[in-house]
């Protein structure tokens, strides 16, 4: 680094100190806090962005957002070029430019990393970091702070989008690094359009009054509302109302979004008992997640929950369905050329009854990783087509380029030797779910839209695929403790090795409940340790998860030490 670049660097980086006391770390998505805690850290990601962005010689992303957390926390995380998440080997070092407490220090570091990771600053070379942020109001100046950063790496560029959704951010960034039309307008295109084929590949027969079938979506007061007006007002083969848009004074993920749904399992703000039976949908604070819902009966807030294990086992019903309508016509010896691994990667939140119906009724090899997007994407990018899911409602579907080349291929020798017949709609539908599904990252935009034309494909309504198989009642609850990186894990973090004990006691504790399991875990996102339980009764899972909880507050809470 040249003198120039130090003495940049360390004059800007003047002007953000961290706040004293605050020890931040990358965790399950990228850096959360208070947002009042939050301009250092920006800052600093900003720089790590340009870095990144020297590195790989791509466009990277840099998101403003918190999420399904409260209007009052933001948060930052970098989209890499293939648009999934910040590469896992450049975490520590995003861990240790937040937390250096000097510039000087913080220059340092950079100075050691650019020289280990070989990061040409010179020369021809350049960078460039596209931004997005929620709609919180702190992330308008969070915004300006992350151009400092970017802007104090000499030759680093930078573009500002605006109000996004996470998943359109990650989307407009693997774009462009494709080579694609990357622009917010490209997205809604190639969404709309390919859901529109799907819809026209749907069998005969099936008639739907749209206005009678609409569906009535929760957009938590976020961005996914209003994204998702604009995706609406593009289609004209689906009726949606779209509520808690956030401009009716409702509060971002305030009783609201698909975490408090999911969670809770209670309705929404703005639904009610004119509700009941209807399809609903919920979107999270950055509309990265999805989950489907039915308002029960009007005299109780309960929802009969379709969360992420049931959207996974939609889409992975349609896929192998697909596939076999493909493989049926086939001769064995082109069949034989490329059978598809399809594959379905869940955590251990996974409700117990999903793994079971996915084992058991499509024969599929399922795989649990840790919790985080990260964890699940790189296990599904092994298959040809794999499936991943978060039972919160995050996930997606990934194609290999080799299945896809020879779906390609395939459809077009379909084409010319049966066009319109059963084998060549089923290419067409998996290659139109190749471009609606967003690759890059779990997307509530790209999922609804998959979801409701498979229902439609299917005739299902959402009580026939709510109906599947029946949940195990389980119960997530939040305990707050001194210090929760006090908590390891290991195992898919179904198993805690320290501290000492308390997972004897755990497991002690789940043997009295049949089918009990249950496991705890620190949160990446907020300062608790989650408590997870599975039992064959509400009412026993319950008292499993409050004993758990109990446990927790012994071994780690403020009364323990
Ligand atoms: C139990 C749960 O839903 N955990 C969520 C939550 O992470 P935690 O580390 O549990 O706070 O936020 C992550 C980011 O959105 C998401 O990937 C994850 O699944
Ligand atoms: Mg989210």
């Amino acid at each position: 680094m040249n003198e120039e670049q130090v003495s940049l660097l360390l004059k800007s980086a003047a002007l953000f100190p961290p706040p004293h006391g605050v020890k931040l770390s990358y965790g399950t998505a990228g850096f959360r806090a208070d947002a009042s805690l939050l301009q250092s850290a920006v800052f600093r990601v900003g720089i790590l962005a340009a870095l990144r962005s020297f590195k790989t010689q791509s466009v990277i992303g840099l998101m403003i957002t918190a999420s399904h957390n409260k209007v009052t926390d933001n948060g930052v995380k970098v989209a890499d070029p293939n648009g999934g998440m910040l590469s896992q080997d450049w975490e520590p070092f995003a861990d240790k430019l937040v937390n250096a407490s000097t510039p000087q220090l913080l220059v340092s570091f950079i100075v050691e990393f650019i020289k280990k990771e070989n990061i040409q600053l010179v020369g021809k070379l350049s960078a460039e970091v596209w931004l997005g942020r929620d709609t919180r109001p702190s992330g308008e100046s969070l915004i300006e702070v992350a151009k400092e950063g970017i802007n104090s790496i000499i030759g680093a560029a930078v573009l500002d989008f605006g109000v996004l959704t996470t998943p359109q951010l990650h989307w407009m960034i693997r774009a462009r690094s494709k080579g694609w039309k990357a622009t917010e307008q490209n997205y809604f295109e190639q969404l709309s359009s390919s859901f529109r084929c799907l819809m026209d590949l749907t069998p005969n027969g099936i008639k739907v009054n749209v206005e009678d079938d609409k569906l009535i979506v929760d957009g938590a007061n976020g961005v996914g509302g209003e994204k998702l007006e604009i995706l609406n007002s593009m289609l004209n083969n689906l009726a949606i109302e779209v509520r808690n848009c956030g401009n009716d004074r409702g509060i971002l993920n305030e009783g609201v979004g698909a975490d408090y749904v999911q969670k809770e399992k209670l309705i929404p703000r703005g639904f009610g008992s004119k509700d009941v039976g209807k399809r609903c949908a919920s979107l999270d604070g950055d509309a990265d997640r999805l989950v489907y819902f039915s308002v029960l009966s009007d005299l109780s807030n309960e929802v009969d929950l379709v969360d992420g294990d049931k959207i996974l086992s939609l889409f992975a019903i349609f896929v192998t369905e697909q596939l076999s309508i493909l493989y049926k016509g086939a001769d064995p010896e082109t069949h034989s050329s490329y059978q598809a691994r399809v594959g379905v990667v869940q955590t251990a939140y996974a409700n117990g009854a999903s793994t079971d119906y996915l084992k058991q009724s499509s024969g599929l090899e399922v795989v649990l990783t840790p919790t985080g997007v990260k964890f699940l994407h790189e296990k599904a990018a092994l298959y040809d087509i794999g499936i991943y899911f978060e039972a919160n409602g995050h996930g997606t579907i990934l194609f290999s380029d080799g299945f896809l080349s020879w779906l390609e291929a395939k459809n077009n020798e379909l084409a010319s030797i049966s066009e319109g017949s059963e084998e060549q709609k089923a290419a067409m539908r998996l290659l139109a779910v190749s471009r609606l599904i967003n690759q890059a990252v779990g997307d509530a935009l790209s999922g609804l839209l998959l979801v409701e034309s498979i229902l439609q494909y299917k005739g299902w309504s959402v009580h026939k695929w709510a109906g599947l198989y029946e949940d195990l009642p389980s119960r997530q609850l939040k305990v707050k403790v001194v210090d929760r990186t006090a908590v390891v894990t290991e195992n898919a973090q179904t198993v805690v090795v320290r501290p000492l004990g308390i997972q004897d006691a755990i497991i002690a504790e789940t043997a009295k409940y049949p089918r009990g399991r249950s496991f705890i875990r620190p949160s990446g996102t907020e300062d608790v340790i989650r408590v997870y339980a599975e039992a064959s009764t509400q009412e026993a899972v319950d008292n499993l998860a409050n004993s758990v909880a109990m446990l927790v507050d012994r071994y780690l809470g403020y009364g323990s030490s």
